[in-house]
């Protein structure tokens, strides 16, 4: 049986480093399903088309990191159409063997409700803030307003909200490095695999 790892939390929080990080410690596969939102903000026309025809070449684009892209991504992300037409790829993407990792908002309550390890991985507004204006060089101020609007949206939407499963296992990484944060992770995951 695959082994499952949901990691969910709001924006700029670490997420996606812990994930890729266990994914490289523990041999699984990694998926970074805000990539399919981005990619379908990014297409521009009807949101509900473009997730229903995803493409490689649409996940490869060169913009989908910028904070436009995101904010794009949160917008078609309440589209319950949008969301039902993801959900088949993420969820087959998880049944791979030895395991797999994946990252995004609903994971543990809604894809992968199963999942051998849940992970929900915050951090305070200002420090994620300023983690993400150093990622983008991008204007601190801005980017707390940007991530403030963007997880408001993300956890109010009516389909799939953003918001840790009742097991989930909370990982505030304000007052820690990426590898004191990784380190917490992969115990966490060790924990339950032995
Ligand atoms: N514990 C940490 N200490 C310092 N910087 C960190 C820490 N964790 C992550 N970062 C940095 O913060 C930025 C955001 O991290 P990451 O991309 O992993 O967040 P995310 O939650 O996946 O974001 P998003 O939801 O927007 O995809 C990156 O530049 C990353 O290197
Ligand atoms: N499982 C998910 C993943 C993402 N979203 C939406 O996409 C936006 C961008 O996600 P990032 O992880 O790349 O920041 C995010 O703000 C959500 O609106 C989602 O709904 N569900």
């Amino acid at each position: 049986m695959p082994f499952t790892i949901a990691i969910d939390g709001p924006a700029a929080s670490g997420k996606g480093t812990i994930a890729r990080a266990l994914a490289l410690r523990f041999s699984f596969h990694h998926l970074d399903t805000g990539l399919l939102y981005r990619a379908v903000g990014a297409r521009g026309g009807d949101p509900i088309a473009a997730a229903n025809s995803l493409s490689p070449e649409d996940l490869a684009r060169g913009d989908l990191r910028s904070a436009e892209a995101g904010q794009a991504a949160s917008r078609v992300a309440a589209i319950p159409e949008v969301r039902a037409a993801l959900v088949a790829f993420q969820r087959a993407f998880a049944r791979q063997e030895p395991g797999a990792v994946l990252d995004g908002r609903d994971i543990g309550t809604v894809i992968c409700p199963m999942a051998e390890v849940k992970l929900y991985v915050t951090a305070s507004d200002q420090i994620r803030a300023r983690r993400r204006a150093l990622e983008l060089g991008a204007d601190e101020a801005r980017m707390l307003v940007e991530l403030r609007e963007r997880d408001a949206r993300d956890a109010a939407r009516d389909v799939a909200p953003m918001r840790p499963a009742d097991d989930a296992i909370l990982l505030d990484t304000s007052e820690m490095s990426i590898e004191a944060a990784v380190a917490r992770a992969v115990e966490t995951v060790r924990q339950v695999l032995a």
